[in-house]
This record gives structure tokens, sequence and C-alpha cells, in this order.
């Protein structure tokens, strides 16, 4: 599937026909119905009503300017005639295991109201289940959306197809509501992504292949497993978490450092097989790259902005040389703290699930593998003094015959919250001495505020920082606190914890009484965090608000807090 491109960059990997026109299309509307309300994903997301090459002839022949713009009425006719909507892909789904309140639903949640709250957040998952439909499995050439054999439960508004990293938040939450077949699928349609393409794409559209996100898959596994004893799931997962291992670890994705005692250690970044505009966002790359003067660096450009969407952040501006300017974006030149203590967990997942189904060979080396992978993140990312994992910054003048020397300069000192993410590991969160270190320095980061833990400190318009972000990765900071036993631990994670629930709960509320999408003005100092979009509300904000709930129970009302 990967071939070389012209450029020495990296991989790319083909797109299809089907992709390059809609992107035409994209074009075409940008110009003919302006920039008001455009997105630009709406139309990599239709699907043709006829094949291809009657669909682009139409296209071709509709009536032009001399700049090139086709006429409003044209292009609607256009679109009425020869494409389906973005939507009609999917079909909505009873799911089979949902029922109104499942045996042992939340017993810590004894206040009425929350309870109420939690049974509608938990009906949610209705709203937002979905199985492709009929045509795209007669005639997939007509869609970009892929061919998933199993239901799904979708993030919702925009994003009307499964993600990668949304989907382990969204099962976090399905466990919550005991729909383990429904989860169960969802495992095994990205397992099938595995077997196809080697890896975990984006999410389920032809537009998506080129790049994974971040590796959630065998904490997905684990989670089901843990419920409800699964062995035979975790024989098909586990060849599929080797093959997934191997892809962060092997060529573009594999980093090599060496530290001051001349010893190397292995790590990972993100890395995109691809150097165009993203066709989901193709008209607003191409204004970005713009500015740059030639096509060597707009191809870079766009390897990053590709690669940073499949880090799950775009955008922020962690990833960027100048906080002001998008087209100094370098991903991929970044060693990040949170794809490494990814990778750690699923190095300890897949040695755990091995020894499972009996693989005590796996089982040794990934647990080899941990070890190895904790000594590198201990030397390229922890600062002891300050008490946080800090990315690293490759540098090119350091690279020696693709081994990059170890210098502390280039860790990134600025504050994020992935900074902390390393806590949610086992290997980190069982040290005390860290624990506690971590714990003091996230209370006195500036991260925590009255809506939970903001994703950074930089006040951007990108939507991964301060004010715009809230990420569900603070779940995981939480779960590492609560794991590793402390008290203390334990106490700063429920103050954190119930910050996220109070802000969703106004969300929710605020968002259901306004029938349209939440207005943080609206919610006071709660404002922020959720992601409530009327009758759906967002998967992974369903599924942390169900997961903290049974974490940490509630009895006090919470409707003060909305007014
Ligand atoms: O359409 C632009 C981008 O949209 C996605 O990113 C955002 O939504 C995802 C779904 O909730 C989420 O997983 C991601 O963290 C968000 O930043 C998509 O993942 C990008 O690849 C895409 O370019």
């Amino acid at each position: 599937m990967v071939v070389n491109s012209q450029s020495d960059h990296g991989p790319v990997v083909p797109t299809t026909p089907l992709v390059i026109f809609l992107q035409r299309l994209q074009q075409t509307a940008l110009q003919t119905f302006g920039s008001f309300n455009f997105d630009p994903k709406y139309y990599v997301d239709l699907s043709l009503k006829f094949d291809l090459p009657v669909v682009k002839q139409a296209f071709d022949h509709l009536p032009r300017t001399v700049n090139g713009s086709v006429s409003g009425s044209d292009l609607n006719g256009f679109l009425t005639k020869f494409m389906n909507g973005a939507q009609e892909d999917l079909e909505v789904v009873d799911p089979v295991d949902f029922v109104g309140e499942p045996d042992g639903f939340l017993p810590k949640v004894v206040h009425p109201g929350v309870r109420h709250w939690a049974l509608e957040v938990h009906s949610l998952w209705k709203n937002l289940s979905r199985k492709v439909s009929g045509r795209v499995l007669r005639n997939p050439e007509l869609h970009t959306l892929l061919p998933l054999k199993h239901p799904v439960v979708i993030p919702g508004s925009r994003f009307q197809e499964v993600y990668y990293w949304d989907s382990y938040w969204i099962i976090r939450g399905l466990m919550v509501s005991k729909m383990y077949e429904t989860a169960k699928g969802m495992v095994l349609n990205l397992i099938e992504f595995v077997d196809t393409y080697g890896y975990v794409l984006n999410g389920a559209r032809a537009y998506y292949t080129n790049r994974s996100q971040p590796p959630l898959l065998s904490s997905m596994v684990i989670e089901v497993y843990k419920r409800t004893n699964d062995v035979d799931l975790v024989k098909k997962a586990l060849p599929a978490l080797i093959k997934e291992h191997k892809f962060w670890n092997s060529g573009i994705h594999n980093v090599t450092i060496e530290d001051d005692q001349g010893t190397t250690h292995n790590l990972s970044r993100y890395y995109a097989m691809w150097d165009q505009p993203r066709p989901e966002s193709f008209t607003i790359d191409t204004e970005t790259a713009s500015k740059l003067k030639n096509d060597c660096e707009k191809k870079q450009l766009y390897r990053e902005l590709a690669s940073t969407a499949e880090t799950g952040w775009d955008f922020s501006t962690r990833w960027m040389k100048n906080a002001s300017d998008l087209t100094t974006l370098s991903t991929t030149t970044i060693v990040p703290v949170d794809l490494n203590a990814y990778i750690l967990k699923m190095e300890l997942d897949i040695s755990f699930l091995a020894n499972v189904v009996g693989e005590s060979s796996h089982a040794l080396h990934f647990a080899k593998a941990s070890e190895s992978r904790k000594k590198a993140m201990d030397v390229v990312f922890w600062d002891e003094e300050k008490g946080q994992w800090f990315d690293y910054w490759l540098n090119a003048s350091s690279n020696h015959k693709d081994v990059y020397k170890w210098d502390a300069s280039y860790r990134n000192q600025d504050i994020f919250a992935s900074n902390f993410i390393p806590l949610w590991v086992q290997l980190f969160n069982s040290d005390e001495t860290v624990v506690n270190k971590v714990a003091q320095s996230l209370e006195s980061s500036g991260l925590i505020h009255a809506a939970g833990i903001a994703t950074s400190l930089r006040n951007s318009s990108e939507q991964w920082d301060y004010p715009n972000g809230w990420a569900p990765i603070q779940h995981m900071i939480v779960e590492g606190l609560v794991r590793s036993g402390s008290k203390e631990a334990r106490s700063l994670a429920k103050d954190i914890a119930i910050r996220w629930i109070r802000t969703n709960y106004v969300t929710y509320q605020t968002s259901k009484a306004m029938h349209e999408k939440y207005d943080v003005t609206k919610c006071g100092e709660f404002g922020g965090g959720g992601e409530y979009v009327p009758q759906t509300g967002f998967g992974w904000s369903n599924g942390v608000v169900l997961a903290l709930l049974e974490e940490f129970g509630w009895a006090e009302d919470l409707s003060p807090y909305c007014q």
C-alpha cells in the first residue's frame, strides 16, 4: 500500500479517485457559496448516485464563468441530481444491548436528579448508534465511508463516522452502560482496520487512510475483557495489537536517541503518510499553505498538518515553532510524551493479554519492551525537579546517521495536559515518589480550572489550546491518580472529576434548554469543557461523564450549578 513520494520526506498512501473528485467539488462549492458556514468536510462525505465517470462528466459540463466558478442554482441542481446527502451512508440502529436502566447501573450515584441525568446521558448512546447502510456495502466505490461490519457509536455533530481515539472514551462509557456487545463490535471493526491497513485509521473514511490516531486499541480490548472475560476477543485482538505495535515502532514512526552515557533509546512519533492538503479540510489547508513560497515547503506543511491530525490535537501551539503561525507546525520533529505513554501502556496490555491466552513468549517480549520504553521516557522526557514529562524536540544538527544526540535543552518546557499522561501507566503510578511529585506539579501548573484540566496554558485560537481545549485526556490523569492508591492523589482526582462532571452537567442542561449548540457564556464559571450537542451529546464527553460517575459516585444536587 505504501509507496515512496517524489520528495524524501517520507511515504505517501495514495488516495482514491472519488476523494480527488470530491475535493474539486469542495473547492467549487467554496467559490460558489462563500466561506460563511462552509464546512469542507461536508463535501468529501457526500456519496455518488451514479458511477464516478458519469458524475464527473456532468460536473465538468456545468456552465462556468471566466474565473471558473459555477452559479449557485447550477451547483445546487448538480448536487440534487448526482449526489446523496452526507449522512445517508449510515442508518440509525437500535443497539442490541441497550436497556433503559441496566441492572446495577451506577449504584454510587444516589442523588435522584443526578441519577436522572446519568440515565439521560446513558440513553444518548441510542442517538449515536449507527450501522453502515446496505448501499455502502453494495457499492463501496460510490462512498468515502468505509464499510464496517459491526454497528458503531459515533462522536456526533459533524463527525458521523467512527474515530479511533474517540472510541476509547465511548467504550469506557459503554462499559458503564453494560453495552458489551456494542463495544465488542467496535473493537472488532478496529481490529479489521489493522488486518487491512496495518494500523487503525484516524477514522472510517477513505480520506483517513493515510494516518492513524493516538493508539488506544489495547486499552479498549483490556476494558472489554475486564468486564466480560471474553478470551475469544483477546485471541482475535492479540495479532492485531502486535501488528499495530510494529507500525508505531518502525520506519518513520521510530526515533532513536543516544543519551550522555552513549546508550540508545527507541521512542515513537506521529508521522502521517501524506503530503497534500487533508481532503476533509482541502480548502483550509490550501489557504494556510498559500503564504509559503515553493512546493517543497508546501508539501512539508501538508505533512505536518496531517501528522498533527494524527495526534488527535489538531491544532495546538504544542506543535508549532512560532505560536502565532500555523505554517511553523513541526509535529514530525517532536517526540511526544503522550504517544509514548500510550505505547508503553500498549506494551503492558499486550503482555497481559498474551498471558491470558498462554502466549508466554509474547508476554515476556512485551514486558521487556515496556521496561526499555520506561527507561527511555525517564531519560528523554522526565524532569525530576519539575515533576513532569516534557515533549522532546528533535534537532536536525544533532542527527548523526539517524541517531539523535540527547540534549536537555531540546525539551519543550511549556506546560500541557500531556505532560501528566504517563501517570496513567502502572509503571509510573505505582511509584509513590513520582506520584506525589507529579500531583504537586499538576496542582501548581495552572492547568486546573473550574471546568477541569485545560489542555494547555496558551491562550490561542487553536482548538486544542486554552480556552477551547478541554481534552478527555484529563480522564487518564484522573485515573492515574486514582490507581496510585495514594489518598492525597485520589482526593486531587476527585476534585478534578467534580469540576468535569459539573461542567458537563451545566453544558448538558444549557444546551438542552437552548436546543442549540451550547454557548460558554451562559454557563458562568463552569463554561468550557463539555461538548453537548442537543439530543446526542458528544461521544467522548458522554463516556467520560459515565466513567467518572462510576468511579466517584454522586450524592449532592447539581442543579444549583445550572441557573
Ligand atoms: O475535520 C478536521 C479534523 O477533524 C477530526 O479532528 C477532531 O475531531 C475528532 C473527532 O471527534 C477528534 O478525534 C480529534 O481529536 C479532533 O481534533 C479528525 O480527527 C482530523 O483528522 C480531521 O482532520
